[in-house]
C-alpha cells in the first residue's frame, strides 16, 4: 500500500491552465474518486499520478517520495483507461498472465494467479476465447484483471465503465469496490458519475474548472457542499438553491424567498453562522429529499411538472423561471396545475454566500 500525495499540482498546456491548483492526500488502501463534470482537469491529474505527464508547478509524493523524474514503469501503478487496453491477438489467458510473464513469475505462480483473478471476475470460463471476439463489457473486465494480476500498489482506473452497459456498470461498480477491499490498495478514480463516485469512495474529490471544490466522505460532500457548485452537481436532482434575502422577523432571522412567495424562520445555530446579518442575500439550499408537500386550495407554489419514475415521484414547482424540485417516495396525488405548501425540514436547511456561493457554517 502506498499513500499519495499531490502538493500544490498544477498543469498548463501553453496558456490554459487545465489544473489550477489541486491539493490532496491520499492515504494508504483509500479509494478517491475524483468526480467533475467533462474537462474540470480529472484525467490530467490522473496522468500526472501515472506519470504520463509532468505537472507544471507543485509535487507528487508516493509515501512520502518524491516522484519528479520518476518514469511510469517504475512508479508501481496500475492503470485502466476508458478505452481498454488488451492485446486482442492473445486469448484471455494469456492477457491476464502478461504482466506476470513480464516480471519472470515461475510458471505454477502464473497460473495460480490467473486463475484466481478469473474466478474473481468471473472470467474463468472464457480463460481460453481469443480476445478479439469478446464483447465490451468483457473486454473492460479483462483490462481491469490484467491491471489488478500485478497487484499493484496504487490502482488507477480513469472512466472504466463509461463504455459498458448500464446493467454491467452496476455490478462492475459492486466487483470494483470487492477488488479494491481484496488487494487493500490505494485506488484513485475517476469519474463523471457522482453514482459511481458515490457508491465505492471513501472519499470524493469534486473538481471544477480546475480547481478541487471539496473532499470528504459522500456522506459529507452530499450533506454539507462547501459551495454553491458542489450543492447543484451532487444529487439527483441537485440542492435547491433559492435566492434569497435574509430579514428580520420577530427577533428571528428568516430567508425570505419572494419570488415563491414564502419566508423560512431560520434555526438558530445557522442564524448565528449567517452572523444574524439583516438584508444579506444568499442561496437558501436544501435537499429535494428534505421537504415535503401539500396540496392548497389555492395560495401556496404552483406545480407545473409531476415525474412518476416508479416509487419515487419527482414534483416540479416554480414561478417564472425559479423551480423547485421535490423527490417524494409516496406519491401524494399532485398534478401540474395544482399548487401546494413546502416545508422544508428545518435541520436540512443549508445557506450560501449569494455573491461567493461558499457555504456560510457547517451543520
Ligand atoms: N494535451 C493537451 N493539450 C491541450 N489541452 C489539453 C490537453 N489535455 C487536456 N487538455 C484540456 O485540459 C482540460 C482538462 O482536461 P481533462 O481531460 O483533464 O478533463 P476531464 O475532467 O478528465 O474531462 P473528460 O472527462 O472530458 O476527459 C480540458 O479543457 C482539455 O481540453
Amino acid at each position: 500500500m502506498t499513500s499519495i500525495h499531490l502538493e500544490n499540482l498544477k498543469k498548463s498546456f501553453g496558456a490554459f491552465q487545465a489544473l489550477k491548483t489541486m491539493d490532496l492526500k491520499i492515504n494508504d488502501g483509500e479509494f478517491v474518486a475524483l468526480l467533475g463534470p467533462s474537462g474540470c482537469g480529472k484525467s490530467t491529474t490522473m496522468n500526472m499520478i501515472a506519470g504520463m505527464e509532468d505537472p507544471s508547478e507543485g509535487r507528487i509524493l508516493f509515501d512520502g517520495r518524491d516522484m519528479s523524474g520518476v518514469s511510469m514503469g517504475k512508479r508501481g501503478v496500475g492503470f485502466v483507461f476508458q478505452n481498454y487496453a488488451i492485446f486482442t491477438h492473445m486469448n484471455v489467458y494469456e492477457n491476464l498472465a502478461y504482466g506476470l510473464r513480464v516480471r519472470k513469475l515461475p510458471e505454477a505462480e502464473i497460473d495460480r494467479r490467473v486463475r484466481a483473478i478469473a474466478e474473481f471476475l468471473q472470467l474463468g470460463p472464457l480463460l481460453k476465447q481469443p480476445s478479439a471476439k469478446l464483447s465490451v463489457n468483457i473486454l473492460q473486465r479483462l483490462a481491469i484483471g490484467r491491471s489488478a494480476i500485478v497487484e499493484p500498489a496504487i490502482f488507477l482506473l480513469d472512466e472504466p465503465l463509461s463504455n459498458v452497459d448500464a446493467a454491467f456498470r452496476a455490478v462492475m461498480r459492486t466487483e470494483l469496490k470487492h477488488l479494491q477491499r481484496q488487494f487493500k490498495q490505494t485506488m484513485v478514480y475517476v469519474t463523471h458519475d457522482q453514482l459511481e463516485a458515490m457508491t465505492m469512495a471513501d472519499r470524493i474529490a469534486v473538481m471544477d474548472h480546475g480547481v478541487l471544490q471539496q473532499s470528504g466522505s459522500p456522506v459529507e460532500v452530499y450533506n454539507n457542499p462547501t459551495n454553491t457548485f458542489v450543492a447543484g452537481f451532487l444529487g439527483s436532482p441537485g440542492m435547491n438553491l433559492v435566492r434569497s434575502t435574509l430579514a428580520d422577523s420577530g427577533g428571528s432571522l428568516a430567508a425570505d424567498m419572494g419570488t415563491f412567495g414564502m419566508s423560512d424562520t431560520l434555526e438558530d445555530s445557522l442564524a448565528r453562522c449567517a452572523a444574524n446579518e439583516n438584508r444579506r442575500e444568499v442561496y437558501y439550499g436544501f435537499r429535494p429529499e428534505q421537504a415535503t408537500l401539500a396540496a392548497t386550495g389555492e395560495g401556496g407554489i404552483p406545480v407545473f411538472f409531476v415525474e412518476r419514475i416508479g416509487a419515487r415521484t419527482i414534483v416540479h414547482l416554480g414561478r417564472d423561471k425559479a423551480t423547485i424540485k421535490i423527490v417524494m417516495d409516496n406519491d401524494n396525488g399532485l398534478e401540474a396545475g395544482m399548487c401546494a405548501r413546502l416545508t422544508v425540514n428545518p435541520g436540512a436547511v443549508r445557506l450560501f454566500d449569494a455573491e461567493s456561493g461558499m457555504a456560510i457554517g457547517r451543520a
